[in-house]
């Protein structure tokens, strides 16, 4: 049996992040990887250097083309940039009936660069939390998708009963910006909290943790995986990937996307 995901994300020229991210991920976990490019990006890992949205007839003839001919067992979406492009991506995931979603919130790089534009957050509640059978935001994205301020495990516990109330099937708060040595992530099914947690790994090169992150929860979701499973073993693979760092880059550089299947010397999973 071959699982195929499609991510639905902006392209990162470095190889660190977005579409490059997704599906070096899908691809180390068996999963036949698909894409539709939003926007593609001139980046590297000291920033973003250009942004450039593509024309909505393009990314809808690519989720056409993907659709009708090889539908995918699971998607995941990334940078949307703007209103326009939400409103296209969120219509077409609900004209081709698709339940397993990977929403992940991309909003502004590691750089600083906005990579969804401040006035297209209300068309983003409004379109796609809905969508979301899965939401993956970091705790700056939850404070701005749920308007409060996140300091305390309490706190990130209620923004995440607030995006389930707004719509969201099931939240996976990651908490890569936390304070202190040890990273918490939290599931929210709707009915009980899950917690990993990990060492925080001392390093600069996190650029595309993020997408990994969300793409490896994507992939284990196409073969048909529990909500559980699939944070479980997402969260072990963005663990090696950024312990074993390939040290590429004078900035930010990408995490390892071998590092799990080498370390784990896992076959399908
Ligand atoms: N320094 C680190 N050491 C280990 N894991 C990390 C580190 N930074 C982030 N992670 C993990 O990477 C994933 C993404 O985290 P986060 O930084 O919160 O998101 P984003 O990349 O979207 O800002 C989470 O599972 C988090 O626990
Ligand atoms: C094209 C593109 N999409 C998403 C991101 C953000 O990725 P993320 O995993 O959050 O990593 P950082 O930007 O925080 O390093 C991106 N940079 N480019």
């Amino acid at each position: 049996m071959v699982y195929k995901a499609l991510t639905i994300a902006g392209s990162d020229s470095g190889g660190g992040a977005g579409i490059q991210a997704d599906l070096k991920t899908f691809h180390q976990l068996h999963v036949f990887g698909m894409s539709a490019i939003t926007a593609v990006t001139a980046q590297n890992t000291l920033g973003v250097q250009g942004v450039y949205p593509l024309p909505l007839e393009a990314i809808e003839k690519q989720m056409d083309s993907v659709a009708v001919d090889l539908p995918p067992d699971a998607v995941k979406t990334g940078m949307l940039f703007n209103e326009e492009i939400i409103e296209l991506v969120a219509r077409k995931i609900k004209q081709y009936g698709w339940v397993r979603v990977v929403v992940d919130p991309v909003m502004i790089a590691k750089g600083g660069a906005p990579l969804l534009k401040e006035e297209a957050i209300e068309a983003f509640k409004r379109h796609m939390l809905p969508l979301a059978y899965v939401l993956t935001p970091n705790i700056p994205e939850a404070e701005v998708l749920t308007n409060m301020r996140i300091e305390t495990l309490e706190d990130r516990k209620e923004a995440a009963k607030k995006l389930h109330d707004m719509g969201v099937r099931h939240v996976v708060m990651k908490g890569g910006h936390g304070e202190g040595n040890e990273l918490v992530d939290i599931l929210y099914d709707g009915e009980q909290f899950y917690e990993w947690k990990s060492k925080r790994i001392d390093t600069k090169h996190t650029h595309g943790t993020g997408c990994t992150f969300a793409a490896a929860i994507t992939a284990q979701l196409a073969k048909g995986k529990t909500i559980y499973e699939a944070v479980d073993v997402a969260k072990r693979f963005i663990h090696a990937a950024v312990e074993q760092t390939l040290q590429i880059g004078s900035g930010h550089g990408p995490t390892n996307h071998w590092a799990f299947h080498e370390s784990e010397k896992c076959s399908h999973h």
